[in-house]
Formats: structure tokens, sequence, C-alpha cells
């Protein structure tokens, strides 16, 4: 892989002094645990807000933003640095495209991951959707099978158009509330997530709100409805993913090919022989000998043998 100029993470910068501090007391709690760089993976169907969250993470414009689809189904990564501590945000394409997971989309990505390690995927998605459908689990599948189901033990929801007001009069926590719960329903099938994975159940789901029109608090810090400064709050959850002791995914050749359909099955061959050789083959060779042993004499002359034979 060819090695690339890190740049600077300036943005940071461009954080109110507050966030600042807590961003830097993230980063340092990391690295005291030994982690110096991050690879998040962002993913999840198109116009969702993937970009703009990417860009609200590092401070910069770093990637287009479009309210139409975006041309170009490419991944991009963004690196930067701070005091020693690298991170590095992939931005893929939506993978929906006519109703259905495009699947070259899905296969451009895997290629660009290859041989990367991904620490986190924030599988992004928007709070103001009233329903989720097959098309969520189509999505939410593609990733599983792709990277497989511990990619979730790895995962973050993460919820964009935070600054909604709830429509039918619903409060705002219920709405959130409903909201996170039908989507965790739907991910937990589409990762094929059982009872038993207890982890399942300690998925995070985070608010964020991308908006220039973000409200904010005193300290200048663009907060959730409830004050939340979701900046922080978002790094803060994505450091406990980090750290909550699951292992990074590793997308090498095996993961990305998955399992050989050629082999598949292979390990049975000689036991499906001999099942046809006892319970077919011979049953059948059994009966044809004693075809033949019976039709040694026609029938006919069997029959006048006995009739013969009775006379007597
Ligand atoms: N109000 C509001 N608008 C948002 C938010 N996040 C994104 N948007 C808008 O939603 C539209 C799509 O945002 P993008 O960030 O390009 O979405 P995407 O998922 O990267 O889109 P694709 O690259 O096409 O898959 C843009 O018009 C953004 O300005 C948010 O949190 N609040």
């Amino acid at each position: 892989m060819a090695s690339q100029l890190i740049r600077e993470w300036v943005g940071i910068q461009q954080f109110p002094a507050s966030t600042q501090t807590k961003l830097l007391d993230l980063l340092g709690k990391l690295k005291h645990e030994n982690v110096s760089t991050l690879t998040i993976l962002v993913m999840g169907k198109g116009g969702v807000g993937k970009s703009s969250t990417v860009n609200s993470i590092i401070g910069e414009r770093v990637v287009a933003v479009s309210a139409f689809q975006s041309e170009g189904p490419r991944p991009v990564m963004i690196s930067r640095s701070r005091a020693g501590f690298t991170l590095n945000i992939i931005d893929t394409p939506g993978l929906i495209e006519g109703g259905y997971v495009n699947d070259q989309t899905l296969e451009i990505i895997k290629r660009f991951l290859l041989d990367r390690t991904i620490d986190i995927l924030l599988y992004v998605d928007r709070l103001d959707a009233y329903r989720v459908d097959n098309l969520d689990k189509q999505v939410i599948k593609a990733i599983t099978d792709s990277f497989g189901k511990e990619i979730w033990r790895r995962a973050l929801v993460v919820l964009t158009h935070a600054q909604l007001s709830p429509p039918d009069g619903l409060e705002y926590d219920l709405f959130f509330y409903k909201r996170s719960e039908a989507l965790m329903k739907i991910v937990k099938l589409g990762a094929r997530i059982r009872k038993q994975d207890t982890w399942g159940s300690s998925v995070p789901v985070v608010l964020v709100e991308n908006s220039g029109r973000c409200n904010k608090n005193e300290d200048d810090e663009k907060i959730l409805p409830d004050g939340t400064a979701w900046i922080p709050n978002l790094v803060k959850k994505m450091t406990d993913v980090a750290l909550n002791g699951s292992k990074a995914i590793l997308v090498d050749k095996k993961l990305i090919e998955g399992p050989n359909p050629n082999r598949r099955w292979k390990e049975f061959i000689p036991l499906i022989f001999a099942l046809q050789y006892f319970f077919i083959i011979k049953p059948i060779q059994g009966a044809i000998k004693s075809d033949i042993a019976k039709e040694a004499r026609p029938s006919w002359e069997l029959r006048d043998v006995g009739a013969a034979s009775r006379k007597f």
C-alpha cells in the first residue's frame, strides 16, 4: 500500500475551546491504552448524512456534501494526526441504488478496504425517518456478509438530523426511543445477532446534527435538544467502542472473498459415495442378481415343470 502524507488535524482548532479540551482528553485516554490510530468506516444508505458527519468530526469540509445523489461511487479516506494520534475516516458511497443494494459499489468498498483494519463502524441513518423496511435490512445484511457479524461489536448507529420536531406531538425522547428501537430490531435481524450474543444489546445509538443551524450552548458548542454537546459525545462513544475489548476487523482477502463455493461441502463427498454404494448400488445389484437367478429358466418352463410333477 502506498504510504501517504498524513496532514496535521488542524480542524480541531475550529472547535470551541471546551470541545477541544474534551477531544484532547479522549485522545489522551486512547493513547494511554496504547491506541494511537483509529480507523473509522462510515457506511449507510445514500443521502443520510455520511459525508456531513465526516466533515463535522474532522472540523473541515474534507468531503463533498450534496442534497442529491453523489456521483462517482468511490470511497475516500481522510487522515489527520494530532499529538502522535492518527485518525483515519473512510467515507463510502450510499449502498442503495434503484431499490437494491448496489453490489458493484459494495465490491469497490471491499477492495478499497483490503489489508486495512477497521476499528469502528459508523452506521449512519436519519433520525427523521419514520419507518424501517426491508431495504434497511438488506444494507445491514450486506455489511454483515462483507465484514462478518463481529463488525457490529465495533459499531455505533449514528442518527443525523437530530434537531427535529417529532410528528404528532410526540415527546422527543419517546420519538428517539421508538426510532432507535425499530432500527436496532432491524440491525439485529440483518446482522443475525442472536439472543445469546449479549453484546448485541449494547450497540450505541448516537445523535448527530450536522446542520449549520444547530443550536449551541454558552460555550458555542453544537448541542442536541437535550443540551448534550454532540461532537465530544460522539467521540466519547467511539472511544468506548474502541476500548470495549472486542477485536478490530482486519479486512483480508479471505474475509472479502468469503468461503470458496467450489470447496463447500467437499468433505462430505466420500460419505455421499459410501451412502450411494450401500443404499442404492448394492440393493440394485442384489435385485438384479436375484432376477437373473429366477430368469435362468423361462417362467412357462417352470410352470410346465410344476404341472408335470403334480401329474405323477
Ligand atoms: N438538517 C440536517 N441536514 C443534514 C444533516 N446531515 C446531512 N444533511 C444534509 O443531507 C444531505 C445529504 O448529506 P450527505 O452528507 O451528502 O449525505 P451522504 O450520506 O454522504 O450522501 P451520499 O454521499 O449521496 O451517500 C445534504 O443536503 C446535507 O446538508 C443533519 O444532521 N441535519
